[in-house]
């Protein structure tokens, strides 16, 4: 018997998948179910055509998941959010075109979002006066590894919404899956305004 609330987060995935989000096999999603357990889709779906099934119940702790099946490869990116963010209820990582090519193109290690009315998408965003920044982390095939160093940022500094990984994607969360989709539609329309601003004032 599937969980139950994980219906708006196979709702959330078919919507993400809509929109090219999730290309082949990309992108992976998941949802809390309380301090200890998440569920996470599997490896290796198509993620835009998921149902409830597709979905394992993982310990938060140990990245396992008790009734077998593969969890996905990023299970240990969703986890840390949940360990370090009690609030953060849904996770979802996705591979646009915007975030893809945007974090390449960001020398820096946070990508600053300024100016834009369409920041206050975002939990406790007042004014498009206000700085948003969304941390940018070199890509790493090691999950353990890119985990720990995202960890050790989040100890030290406001991690709100997601974080960039270069030339691979975004993942970010909310409070609910409500607030996760708000979160990436707005962050990915933000991508997007940023990639045009930078393509035509040739930043
Ligand atoms: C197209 S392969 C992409 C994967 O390597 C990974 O980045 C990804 O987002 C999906 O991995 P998965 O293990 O299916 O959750
Ligand atoms: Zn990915």
């Amino acid at each position: 018997m599937p969980y139950q609330p994980l219906n708006a987060l196979v709702d959330a995935c078919r919507w993400i998948g809509a929109r090219g989000w999730a290309p082949a096999t990309g992108g992976n999603m998941s949802l809390r179910e309380d301090s200890d357990h998440c569920w996470i889709s599997q490896s290796g779906k198509d993620k835009g055509n998921l149902t409830a099934d597709d979905f394992l119940r993982v310990e938060i702790a140990t990245n396992r998941a008790p009734c077998g099946g593969r969890p996905s490869a990023e299970t240990g990116l969703h986890t840390l959010l949940y360990r370090l963010w009690p609030e953060a209820g849904a996770v979802l990582h996705v591979h646009t075109v915007n975030a893809t090519v945007l974090s390449r193109v960001i020398r820096e290690p946070v990508l600053e979002l300024t100016g834009y009315e369409m920041q206050k998408s975002l939990r406790g965003q007042q004014s498009h006066q206000q700085r948003v920044a969304i941390p940018v982390f070199d890509n790493d095939q090691d999950i353990d590894a890119l985990a720990g160093q995202i960890g050790r940022y989040g100890e030290q500094h406001p991690l709100h919404y997601g974080f960039l990984l270069r030339g691979h994607g975004l993942t970010c969360w909310g409070r609910n899956v409500d607030e996760a989709r708000r979160h990436l539609e707005g962050l990915e329309f933000l991508f997007h305004c940023e990639m045009q601003r930078r393509l035509l004032e040739r930043v």
